[in-house]
């Protein structure tokens, strides 16, 4: 998990996800299937990319009562996914239950998925979360406040900006994952994100792991690109 580069497989369906995926060849990546493919595709999907080597994060940002959260998850478990989340905003009841849910569901002799919470979506502003959310906070200080009831409720980590990975770390240790979406190369649009960082900012920030979407999955060349961000990721220089 520590350092990966995990690919946003932001796609209508299988075909466009599979078309993607072709010229990575036999290459294993850490992949994330998020609403829009999981929706259409359903657990087959998962199924698919699970054959083909790949490690799966699947984002379905789980946030509803502590009791359909941990059937819910009951039901991921069976999938055998890397990591799944929920969002921190349902409360440490709820998180507690999205553990007891992927424990039941995991079959016996394997390690259960890890389990994050999202704090506040890195498309979230300090203005939206004051005025929309009426939250009357910093946004430092409602993803700390996410974080440790993420932390206290037994979660293995959180989904923040990159910028706010240090302050986690050093609040829940450093062995508490922080999965941060919202990277984006200097030359790349910023599009609906709000809270950005580079992923040397995110290297430097001791992030656990990066997310990327459309900076590698709309490019001309995506291999090429995929390994490009690789080597800004791990801070090789070519
Ligand atoms: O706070 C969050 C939580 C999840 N995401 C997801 O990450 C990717 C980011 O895609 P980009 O194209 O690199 O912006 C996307 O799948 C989101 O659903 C997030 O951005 N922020």
């Amino acid at each position: 998990m520590d350092n990966s580069l995990i690919i946003a497989l932001d796609f209508a369906n299988k075909s466009e996800a599979e078309r993607f995926l072709a010229p990575f060849e036999e290459r294993r990546l850490f992949l994330k299937v998020g609403m829009e493919l999981f929706y259409k595709e359903g657990p087959a999907i998962v199924h698919l990319l699970k054959e083909k080597g790949h490690q799966i994060f699947l984002d379905l940002k789980l946030h509803d009562i502590p009791n359909t959260v941990r059937s819910a998850m009951k039901g991921l478990a069976r999938m055998e996914c890397d990591l799944v989340n929920v969002h921190a905003a349902g409360g440490r009841e709820m998180m507690q239950s999205a553990l007891e849910g992927l424990e039941a569901g995991t079959a016996t002799g394997r390690e259960r998925p890890n389990c994050i919470a999202v704090t506040q979506l890195t498309s979230t502003s300090q203005e939206q979360m004051n005025c929309e959310q009426l939250i009357p906070v910093t946004l430092d200080e409602s993803v700390l406040h996410y974080a440790s009831l993420a932390k206290n409720a037994g979660l293995d980590g959180v989904v923040c900006s990159a910028r706010e990975s240090e302050s986690i770390h050093s609040q829940a240790g450093s062995s508490f994952l922080t999965v941060c979406p919202g990277i984006r190369m200097e030359s790349d649009q910023v599009g609906d994100q709000k809270r950005v960082a580079t992923p040397e900012f995110a290297r430097r920030s001791g992030v656990s792991a990066i997310v990327v979407g459309r900076s590698i999955t709309r490019s001309a060349d995506p291999v090429r690109s995929y390994e490009q961000w690789m080597n800004a990721w791990r801070g090789v220089h070519k």
